[in-house]
């Protein structure tokens, strides 16, 4: 076996709206994302992490906010298309373990539903995928409410030939 790992770190600003979108689940806030895509911080992240863990660069570049054609783009669909690409050369997810940083919204609600998601589109078993959150007491441009970071470290095999 050959195994990986990669770790991925995103963050946004908030802005105007009335929900986030986190780990594919529509959550509603005082506040929506200021991004180009759905705003996903917590896949955005995952999937930096996947690509990081093959050294194949970062979402920024498979997908540029420069493209019209990601103009509001799905992130779960930009998740299932780094793993398409992971799962071309070989390798799978053996585990990912995420972190959101956030005063609010409260999280605890939606981790099984964004574990749901999430391991659906990286086609693994929910018990291989642990979303986790904590505010920063306070502390920062995420305890000041300005935004949202999230942090993913996954672990990559590939049997050998
Ligand atoms: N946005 C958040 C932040 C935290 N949680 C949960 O609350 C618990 C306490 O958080 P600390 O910052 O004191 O570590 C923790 O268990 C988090 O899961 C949350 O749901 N949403
Ligand atoms: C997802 C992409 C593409 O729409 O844009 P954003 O939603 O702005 O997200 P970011 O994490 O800044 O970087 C990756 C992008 O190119």
């Amino acid at each position: 076996m050959s195994f990986r790992i990669g770790q991925g770190l995103d963050v946004h600003a908030f802005g105007p709206g009335d929900r986030v979108i986190l780990g594919g689940v529509s959550i509603p806030h005082s506040h929506g994302l200021v991004a180009h895509s759905d705003g996903d911080v917590l896949l955005h992240a995952l999937s930096d992490a996947l690509l990081g863990a093959l050294a194949l660069g970062d979402i920024g570049h498979h997908f540029p906010d420069t493209d019209s054609q990601y103009a509001g783009a799905d992130s779960r669909e930009l998740l299932r298309r780094v793993v398409a690409e992971i799962h071309r050369r070989g390798y799978r997810l053996v585990n990912a373990d995420c972190t959101l940083v956030a005063q609010q919204p409260k999280m605890a609600p939606h981790i099984g539903a964004m574990r749901t998601n999430i391991a659906a589109d990286c086609t693994v078993d929910e018990g291989a995928v642990s979303v986790k959150a904590t505010t920063s007491e306070r502390l920062g441009f995420t305890g000041r409410g300005e935004g949202i970071a999230a942090l993913a470290s996954v672990l990559l095999e590939r049997a050998d030939d």
